[in-house]
């Protein structure tokens, strides 16, 4: 199987847990891009009762175009469930998101959710975090100087660009990737970064997520937080 085949493998296994009269949070990227289609399939035929939040303009045109019902955050009491994407996950369930500049939404749904579930191919199991570049969303007023603060750190900063124009998330910042190889020190990581006057959020998801669902050459594997022990 493609890596495409695996996200589709991915996204239809995910759709399974959503259930009729669920409040459900829509992640963003290419696997979930797959996983709202399947979810958009089974709204239509079995018309099914859900309401969903989304993490991007992106994803909430998708969805309302295959006639799911997405309401803003603030008209919502408490999400069910969110399934999103992920761009690296390390064995004790840490992971990077924001590869789609989308981490900031995403954040802020998954921490308001029940339950968090990510979709991914094998290929973004690692052991250790960071080959990854680690995404952080900033505030354009003033985000040079920030940039020269992480390059004075070692972080090997990189502005994210859309064509020859600085990319601009859906609040409107920018997005710096942090070239790191390896984070052998995640929480210490993200107090800094959230300690740094400019940062909104940061790409580092640590203790977040409740499941996996990894698809594999040998089929999927649903992976649970519990199971660490
Ligand atoms: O900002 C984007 C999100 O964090 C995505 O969920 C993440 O980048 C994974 O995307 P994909 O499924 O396209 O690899």
């Amino acid at each position: 199987m493609d890596q495409n085949e695996l996200k589709q493998l991915v996204g239809d296994e995910a759709v399974k847990h959503i259930k009729d009269g669920m409040i459900v949070g829509l992640g963003s990227g290419s696997t979930v891009k797959l996983m709202v289609d399947s979810l958009g399939k089974r709204v239509k035929n079995e018309q099914m009762n859900i309401v969903c939040a989304s993490t991007s303009k992106r994803t909430a045109k998708q969805a309302q175009d295959l006639g799911i019902i997405v309401k803003p955050l603030d008209e919502i009491d408490q999400i069910d469930l969110t399934i999103d994407g992920a761009d690296e996950i390390s064995k004790d369930f840490d992971g990077i998101k924001g590869g789609g500049a989308a981490l900031l939404w995403e954040k802020i749904v998954a921490t308001n959710s029940k339950k968090d579930l990510w979709i991914v191919d094998e290929s973004k199991m690692v052991d250790k975090l960071g080959k990854f570049p680690l995404p952080v969303e900033v505030i354009p007023f003033g985000s040079s100087h920030l940039f020269e603060r992480f390059e004075k750190m070692g972080y090997k900063p990189t502005y994210r660009m859309n064509g020859d124009s600085m990319l601009r998330t859906d609040s409107d910042n920018y997005i710096i990737d942090l070239h790191l190889g390896e984070i052998d020190q995640p929480n210490e990581l993200a107090d800094q970064l959230s300690n740094m006057t400019g940062v909104v959020e940061h790409g580092l998801f640590l203790n977040i997520v409740n499941t996996v669902i990894v698809g594999t050459q040998h089929g999927i594997k649903t992976l649970s937080r519990e199971d660490l022990g």
